[in-house]
């Protein structure tokens, strides 16, 4: 579980996060959204400990992380996977390296023991026998994938993904996004996604907060904010035509 308590940040005189609070539960796949602009990369580099907030605590079961000791603080990083946009594959190894990287960094592991683990994290993500292949070689969403099995090959309690979906087609967002959302039911990871993508919202939005110029404007599920009269969600969620269709249909079936 993240506690996030009256968060704030910012960079000279220009305040970005505004006294954030909310709770992220594990199992769950969390989602942060909110207009270009709003602080949502400011807000995950703050829980991850990229920056360092002026005010306020993020808790990691119970631990703040600005409290910690050097080594707490080695400890707790590895309970961390990341998904970066575009993937962040080391382009000149093979898959197989790429995954095997952070437990060459951060274990006593034997080879043996590590590549098991790779090719279980690699079975999980559905890419067996891709090991000797280069990410160039590899397609968009399979990169995803590779990056999705890199993050978990460690067993994080965490998992922060920012904009999983950028660059692929609708279909294969949709299967990143339920890979996303399984693998964090099954190990039980408190997962916190960035995204612009609102067919992400409403298939994986087990928690969305909506953030609005630094302040945390709206949280709730994909249920939810198909019922909510938020303005300033509706107008961001529901600018689009195709949206704001469903969203009629979903209040003309419940009423
Ligand atoms: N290192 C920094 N120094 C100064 N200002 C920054 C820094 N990082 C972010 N900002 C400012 O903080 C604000 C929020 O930026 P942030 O990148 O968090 O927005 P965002 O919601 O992630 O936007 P997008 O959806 O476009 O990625 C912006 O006005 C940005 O210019």
């Amino acid at each position: 579980m993240i506690e996030v308590k009256n968060l704030h940040k910012g960079f000279g005189d220009v305040q970005v996060l505004k006294g954030i609070t909310t709770t992220f539960y594990p199992g769950k796949t969390n989602l942060i959204i909110g207009q270009s602009g709003s602080g949502k990369t400011v807000f995950l580099k703050s829980l991850i400990g990229l920056h360092t907030p002026e005010k306020g605590t993020v808790s990691f079961d119970g631990r703040i992380n600005t409290n910690f000791t050097e080594e707490e603080k080695q400890e707790w990083r590895q309970e961390i996977g990341m998904v970066f946009q575009g993937s962040a594959l080391f382009d000149s190894q093979t898959v197989e390296d790429n995954v095997m990287f952070p437990l060459k960094m951060f274990t006593k592991k034997s080879r043996e023991e590590m590549l098991e683990r790779v090719n279980f994290v690699l079975k999980r993500v559905k890419l067996e026998n891709s090991n000797d292949k280069l990410p160039a070689e590899l397609s968009g969403g399979m990169q995803k994938r590779v990056a999705i099995a890199r993050a978990i090959v460690m067993n994080p309690k965490y998992l922060f993904c920012d904009e999983p979906n950028s660059g692929l087609d609708p279909r294969t967002a949709i299967v990143i996004d339920k890979l996303i959302q399984e693998i964090t039911d099954e190990y039980q990871i408190t997962t916190v996604i960035n995204t612009h993508d609102m067919n992400s919202v409403m298939e994986i939005g087990e928690k969305i907060v909506f953030l609005n110029k630094g302040k945390k404007e709206w949280e709730g599920n994909s249920e939810d904010i198909l019922k909510t009269e938020n303005e300033a969600v509706v107008d961001f969620v529901y600018s689009s035509n195709l949206f704001k269709k469903v969203r009629e249909a979903y209040l003309n079936e419940t009423k």
